[in-house]
């Protein structure tokens, strides 16, 4: 038997998170390895994020022209379809990862392929593809960065059906004819937009009242609105109770609770995600196989002995986001080269050893028509948690930049106050193009710029970022 590698850091999965872990602590001068059992890239570069808003930006391309008249009259056609879905391959790579591989190599991260498995505290065993086992140990930290899946509820006649995943959805090759997706979280709600702007006929079928029940009410209100102004069927309260498909092919029948039947060409399920922990030996440390890791603010796996274990990105059930889970990444890296150095951790709140921001300033983008974009706590979050807030909201259409960004620009901003600290603790834009007004508010939240101070932050005219402005104004009475 051959000896196992040394390493000082293990990394398993090499997705964004794993691959910022690994860049971080070879930075700080500790041998690293990580270990991939599909495409150094992860999930979010070949079948999530790029994937996904490389379907979506054509769309959302169009509807920016055909919301200027003078320009509208030059943007008559269709979304070519095929040019997208090209588009889409190229991004992704047509799915082969050479390019990040190189860059592990080019850094001095060496790349272990396979499926790794914990086999005890430090001790890492790899599958490899050509069937033989590689033991890795680390003496100073495994770092398990292995993402999530995707959940299909276990419904009469679902699995027959061959639903599609996400996976499927961002991956497709053709356009279905007709396309039901059941969920109305973030990836039902850009789904459903990416494929109904090239062409598919989409029933979004959702158990609540709204898409993206996680965000302002607002958001979703307008998300369903835009959603259903470019012909998307947006159907609130009903639920699947089963599918058919007869032999496996050919058009599915989904059954509704209600007693009602929809027949598509496809069926989704964008139904939440579960973590990829259950074939990971996680028994072997004493942990339960399948469960959500449960982390400190510095990423350390809580109740391991000798405290070598950390999980980074999707797995900690923390926040489902690449760039949280890079920020979390970049944290553990730092954590855990002062940790082997011996150096103190700085783990007050907003010090450089802890993720913070996972609780406080959370960002998302939601990039439908449209975009929906969030930071920090809702209204209801900050009331549940105790907060004594004023909420101030103000109709976007009406800051001229954005009037003159789109006719008829409708959206809505909201920003929550803490009235006991001075500042903002939440944002929420919803409107065309919206995405880009987060960072902003990301800033005051994360600087906890007083409110009287943003009143010197003064928003270029003629943007949209002037809504800051009228936000303000609004707070002040
Ligand atoms: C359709 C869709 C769209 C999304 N869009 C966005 C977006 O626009 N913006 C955003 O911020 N987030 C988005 N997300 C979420 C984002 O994809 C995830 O938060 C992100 O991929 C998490 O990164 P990660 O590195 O933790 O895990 P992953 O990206 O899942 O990577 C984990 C890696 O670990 C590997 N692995 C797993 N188990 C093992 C093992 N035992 N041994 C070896 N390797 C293993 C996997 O093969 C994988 O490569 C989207 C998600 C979906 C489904
Ligand atoms: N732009 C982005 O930032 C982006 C895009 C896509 C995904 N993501 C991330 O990926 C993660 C996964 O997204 P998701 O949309 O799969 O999960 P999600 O948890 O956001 O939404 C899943 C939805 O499905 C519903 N649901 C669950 N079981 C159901 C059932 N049996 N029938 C009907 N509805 C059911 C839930 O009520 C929920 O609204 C999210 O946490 C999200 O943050 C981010």
């Amino acid at each position: 038997m051959t000896e196992p590698s040394a390493y000082d850091v293990i990394v398993i999965g090499a997705g964004p998170t794993g691959e910022n872990v690994a860049d971080r602590t070879r930075a700080a001068g500790l041998t690293t390895a990580i270990v991939e059992a599909e495409l150094v890239g992860g999930e979010c570069s070949y079948w999530a994020c790029v994937p996904s808003k490389a379907l979506l930006r054509p769309a959302a391309a169009l509807a920016a022209a055909r919301a200027v008249a003078g320009a509208r009259e030059a943007a008559g056609g269709r979304l070519d379809a095929g040019a997208v879905l090209a588009r889409r391959d190229r991004f992704v790579g047509d799915w082969h990862d050479d390019g990040q591989a190189s860059w592990l190599e080019s850094v001095g991260i060496d790349l272990v392929r396979g499926h790794g498995r914990l086999t005890g505290p430090r001790r890492v065993a790899v599958r490899t593809p050509d069937g033989g086992t590689r033991e890795l140990t680390a003496r100073h930290a495994v770092v398990v960065a292995t993402g999530s899946r995707a959940v299909v509820p276990k419904l009469p006649g679902v699995a027959e059906a061959r639903p599609w995943t996400s996976r499927d959805a961002t991956s497709a090759k053709e356009v279905p004819g007709r396309l039901a997706v059941v969920g109305g979280g973030v990836v039902g709600a850009e789904m459903a937009a990416a494929w109904s702007a090239l062409g598919s006929e989409v029933t979004l079928l959702m158990r609540g009242e709204r898409p993206l029940p996680r965000m302002e009410p607002f958001a979703g209100e307008l998300v369903a609105e835009g959603l259903a102004a470019r012909g998307v069927n947006v159907r609130a309260g009903v639920s699947v109770s089963g599918a058919e498909r007869p032999g496996g092919s050919g058009p599915v029948t989904v059954s509704l609770d209600d007693g009602g039947r929809l027949v598509a060409d496809e069926i989704l399920f964008a139904t939440g995600r579960r973590p990829a922990t259950d074939d990971l030996g996680l028994e072997t440390v004493g942990l339960e196989p399948g469960s959500w890791l449960t982390v400190d603010d510095t990423l350390r796996v809580t109740g391991v002995e000798g405290g070598w274990l950390y999980c980074a990105g999707d797995t900690n059930h923390r926040a489902l986001l690449t760039h949280q889970g890079k920020y979390q990444a970049r944290i553990a890296g730092a954590v855990i080269a002062a940790r082997a150095r011996g150096e103190r951790v700085d783990d007050a709140p907003w010090g450089a050893h802890v993720a913070t921001a996972d609780a406080a300033a959370t960002t998302q983008v939601v990039f439908t028509e449209p975009e929906a974009a969030a930071v920090g706590l809702t209204a209801r979050e900050a009331e549940e948690g105790g907060r004594r807030i004023r909420v101030v909201d103000y109709e976007l259409g009406n800051v001229s930049g954005a009037s003159l960004y789109a006719d008829d620009y409708r959206g809505r901003a909201r920003m929550v106050v803490d009235l006991d600290r001075g500042h903002l603790i939440g944002a929420t834009f919803v409107g065309p193009g919206a995405g880009e007004l987060l960072h902003a508010a990301t800033i005051a939240v994360v600087g906890e710029v007083p409110v009287e101070r943003l009143w010197h932050a003064v928003p270029a005219f003629p943007t949209v970022s002037e809504i800051w402005l009228r936000l303000l104004e609004t707070y002040r009475g």
